[in-house]
């Protein structure tokens, strides 16, 4: 479904990105994995549009979209929720959904605040709240829950465990999995290769912005060599 080829981007004059290519499947739950500053974001932000790629294809069901605005790649398809939350602080969880709905997609059922609500009952809990009196657990998952409106067909999550305590980050691991029951292809980046087992079909590992390692979770987790030179501390 998504297939990044030959991706190189750039900050200033730094390169940041070489030749990065990943392939997600229809369906599945691929996980992006790599130390701090490997360059996971800036992956996701080029696939989105948010930093230009310099060279390289970001195919989506087979149409090219790198180079693209980010509004164009989002109405294609693709939700981003960045590592940093972005919600509206001043406005309710219910406002919060509203400002992230977008027309549905025919291959999809369309999300509404009441199917979301049963995937995230705490946010069900509290529609008339503030997403500013919320805890950084729940504004992660209203994050999540905002970019569902938008209907997309594959969802790019940020480092989605970072900073959440145990039983959230245990949370956050079920509503992925009941993501991918409902038809939606994951692109997750992580540190977190506890998070990344609960949840992953595949992975692929980056390092100083060159993809060194991919394959199923299953043999990297058998893969003590590539864990120890790529992912330990
Ligand atoms: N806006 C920027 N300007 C210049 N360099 C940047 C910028 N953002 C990130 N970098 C650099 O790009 C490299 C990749 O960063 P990136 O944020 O993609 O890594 P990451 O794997 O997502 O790590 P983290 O877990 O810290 O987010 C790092 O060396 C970082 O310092």
């Amino acid at each position: 479904m998504l297939a990044v080829s030959g991706l190189h981007a750039h900050y200033g004059r730094a390169h940041i990105l070489s030749d990065v290519a990943l392939e997600a499947r229809q369906g599945e739950v691929l996980v992006l994995l790599g130390r701090n500053g490997a360059g996971k974001s800036t992956t996701m932000k080029a696939i989105m549009g948010l930093v230009p790629p310099s060279a390289g294809q970001v195919r989506l069901d087979g149409a090219d979209l790198a180079g693209q605005e980010p509004h164009v790649i989002a109405r294609a398809g693709i939700g981003y929720v960045p590592e940093e939350r972005r919600i509206f602080t001043d406005l309710t969880v219910m406002e919060n959904l509203a400002v992230g709905r977008r027309p549905p997609r025919a291959c999809l059922a369309p999300w509404t605040p009441e199917r979301l609500f049963a995937l995230f009952p705490n946010l069900g809990e509290m529609r008339n709240r503030p997403g500013g009196r919320m805890s950084g657990g729940e504004q992660q998952m209203l994050t999540i829950a905002r970019t569902l409106m938008g209907n997309p067909r594959l969802l790019l999550l940020d480092e989605p465990s970072e900073g959440l305590s145990p039983l959230i980050v245990e949370q956050m691991a079920n509503t992925i999995l009941q993501l991918k029951r409902e038809g939606l292809t994951v692109l997750l980046s992580e540190q977190n290769l506890h998070f990344a087992g609960l949840v992953s079909d595949r992975a692929t590992v980056i390092e100083q912005g060159r993809i060194r390692w991919s394959g199923t979770f299953a043999a990297l987790e058998a893969d003590a060599a590539a864990q120890a030179q790529y992912l330990s501390v």
